[in-house]
């Protein structure tokens, strides 16, 4: 594998995966196997590799969304393997996620769909009441809100808003949850080139602005060279790439889908 010393062993961990294998029932042969990566708190990751590389899997996988057959995984140095299901949904409470298709509800004002982010920390619907009219919350979601650069847009409907807009919402939903770390699955594949950059900017912003941890998935290996600190790239059922982002071109990259 090509590889590159990105991170201390003995070091905390924002994520851990060590000898992860997956093989959904009925598939003649595992999606990938053996896979196994560290990192570190702050760090920017982007994975890559061919359609049905297992990328959105693996993503998965970390927080056991789907889970995996074998191998450990600790998010923030706690082992998610193997923990219940209560115990589970306080660590998954850490991780926002955004995928492709921002699933905001396109009725409601975006105040309130950033507002719905924060229940995940909540564990009952009448917390979540509370919660959506707690003044504090509300001033959380508003900042949540300028970090993407949307608080002029705050009582607009989701409906209204663009591609581009209402992936940022989504991210701050995300960030609503006060997570340590955020994963994103295809973030931008539906967006045109100028809205996937200023989405990508945003992500790559609060990454490098409060520490959190950015692990996304794309196909736009440009965005994988520069809103990253280290591409993981999947190919032949195996991880065959975990390098620096700054080591690596565009033609090295390509690679990965040969
Ligand atoms: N729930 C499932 N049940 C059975 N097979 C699945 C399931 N989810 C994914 N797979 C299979 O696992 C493989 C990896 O899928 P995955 O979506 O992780 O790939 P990907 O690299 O994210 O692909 P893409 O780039 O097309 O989004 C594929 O062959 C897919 O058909």
């Amino acid at each position: 594998m090509m590889s590159a010393q990105l991170s201390d062993p003995s070091a905390s961990m924002a994520v851990r995966v060590k000898g992860l294998s997956k093989r959904f029932q009925g598939g003649e042969i595992p999606v990938w196997s053996d896979v196994s990566f560290d990192i570190p708190y702050g760090q920017r990751v982007a994975i890559i590799g061919a359609n049905g590389a297992g990328k959105s899997t693996l993503l998965r996988s970390c927080v056991r969304l789907v889970e995996p057959d074998s191998g450990e995984i600790f998010l923030d140095n706690k082992k998610v393997t193997g923990l219940r299901r209560a115990e589970l949904s306080k660590i998954r409470a850490r991780v926002g996620f955004v995928f492709q298709k921002h699933n905001l509800v396109n009725r409601l004002s975006v105040l309130t769909n950033v507002l719905h982010g924060g229940m995940a920390r909540l564990s009952t619907p009448r917390m979540w009441f509370h919660a959506i009219a707690a003044k504090e919350e509300r001033d959380y979601a508003m900042y949540c809100l300028e970090r993407v650069n949307l608080g002029h847009l705050c009582n607009r409907r989701v409906d209204e808003l663009s591609g581009g807009q209402s992936q940022r919402v989504a991210i701050a939903r995300a960030l609503m949850q006060k997570p340590g770390m955020i994963f994103a699955d295809e973030p931008v594949a539906s967006l045109d080139p100028q809205a996937g950059e200023e989405v990508m900017q945003v992500f790559s912003d609060l990454s490098q602005h409060e520490k959190l941890t950015l692990v996304f998935v794309t196909h736009h290996l440009d965005h994988a060279l520069k809103y990253s600190d280290r591409v993981l790239g999947l190919q032949n059922l195996r991880l065959t790439l975990d390098a620096s982002s700054k080591s690596q071109s565009l033609e090295q990259l390509r690679g990965m889908y040969e």
